[in-house]
């Protein structure tokens, strides 16, 4: 977050609305484009027992062998790392360390049977693995970045002999680092509309303190001089993405969104598809903590407190009161609690006129009609 006056409001209902209906087209986009780029890449064999496909029981077996492209992964199973609306993950669906349901050919060497649900098995992809350490790129419905359960627990063994680091079959393998800790296959949190403005994240498991519960490259790093050219270069997609953060539907898009939405990452400033949904509350409320990794370039949240299922998630952004943050990023806090309530004379002595009073249910709007 960043320090810009900016006097804008959160969406309207409408504009949410629209909102939503286009994050869900880009999502419905992302989907193509990271089968594309990623899926393709390995399409899979499905042998002819059901007990070597790690679509468990979704997939029926086929009487002779059949090989799996993503263009055949039912639409619900490749989703469910969603914004908004998702259901809770379908084990069934697939491994779930990926959000996204990873075919694999059991004779692969990378491929590792980690255990098994509702007796069918489930496996652990290396090279997925692989490409998030060597990238700390991954593909989800946003477009290469990742968010993940326990990110440890992914990283390969360093040392090749170290057997107690190694997966085997059939068990649970909390992986190094992760030993005395459960592996849990499950996201934390989804984003819908919030009560404190436009869309937030909500935490769809208790949370533990401590936990990390999003890691995630920029959409964009760059400065507040290069913003604009630089948003304008992006590839379709995440220029898509880029345009359906808060403040999208202004006629100055680029610099409202990066007002409303930008973090400030020393000498650069960064976007992100996911982080930057998450609203705020004052330092004594917020439940998540943040911090970027600069030398990985990637954005870690984690857990302040313990969190339990059904709470909004929040950060504080930084700016010290209610006040500073109307002044640094243009909205009224409503967070419950943390601050002090701005009233109408708050926002008239900093230069607001009625109208953005009104908009933010501090007049009345027949006090425009007069
Ligand atoms: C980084 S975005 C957060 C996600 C945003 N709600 C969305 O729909 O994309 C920051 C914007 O969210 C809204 N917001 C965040 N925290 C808020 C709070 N405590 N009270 C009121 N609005 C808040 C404001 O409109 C702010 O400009």
């Amino acid at each position: 977050m960043q320090a810009t006056k900016s006097k804008s409001s959160v969406l309207n209902a409408d504009a949410l609305e629209k909102a939503v209906a286009e994050m869900w087209a880009i999502l419905a986009q992302m989907d193509a484009f990271s089968h594309e780029n990623a899926m393709t890449t390995k399409a899979a064999t499905e042998t002819t027992s059901a007990a070597q496909s790690p679509l468990g029981s979704t997939a029926s077996p086929p009487s002779r062998p059949t090989t799996l492209t993503t263009a055949m992964i039912p639409r619900q199973q490749s989703t469910n790392c969603s914004l908004t609306r998702s259901t809770a993950p379908d084990l069934r669906a697939g491994y779930l360390i990926f959000p996204k349901p990873i075919l694999a050919d059991e004779s692969d060497k990378r491929t590792h049977q980690v255990g098994t649900f509702i007796g069918k098995p489930v496996y652990h992809y290396w090279s997925r693995a692989e490409q998030f350490l060597s990238s700390f790129e991954y593909v989800t419905p946003f477009g290469k970045r990742f968010l993940f359960d326990e990110p440890d627990s992914l990283l390969p063994p360093e040392d090749e002999s170290d057997n107690n680091h190694k997966p085997s079959p059939g068990v649970w393998w909390s992986g190094p680092g992760n030993a005395n800790k459960t592996f849990r296959f499950q996201r934390y949190f989804e984003i819908r509309p919030s009560k404190l403005g436009g869309l937030g994240a909500y935490a769809t498991a208790n949370i533990e303190i401590g936990k990390v519960i999003l890691l995630e490259c920029p959409l964009l790093l760059t400065t507040h001089a290069n913003v604009s050219e630089d948003v304008l270069a992006l590839p379709p997609a995440a220029l898509a993405m880029y345009k359906s953060l808060d403040g999208g539907h202004s006629p100055c898009w680029v610099d409202e969104i990066k007002n409303r939405n930008c973090f400030d990452l020393r000498h650069m400033i960064g976007f992100f598809a996911i982080a930057s949904r998450f609203n705020h509350a004052c330092h004594r409320t917020s439940n998540v903590s943040y911090m970027y990794d600069n030398d990985k370039k990637v954005m870690v949240f984690s857990a302040n407190k313990d969190i339990g299922a059904g709470t909004e998630l929040s950060i504080d952004y930084g700016a010290g009161s209610s006040a500073c943050l109307y002044a640094m990023y243009g909205f009224v806090c409503r967070c419950s609690g943390g601050c002090r309530p701005l009233t109408r004379r708050d926002l008239e002595a900093m230069g607001a006129g009625l109208e953005e009073c009104v908009r933010w249910g501090l007049a009345s709007k027949r006090e425009m009609e007069w």
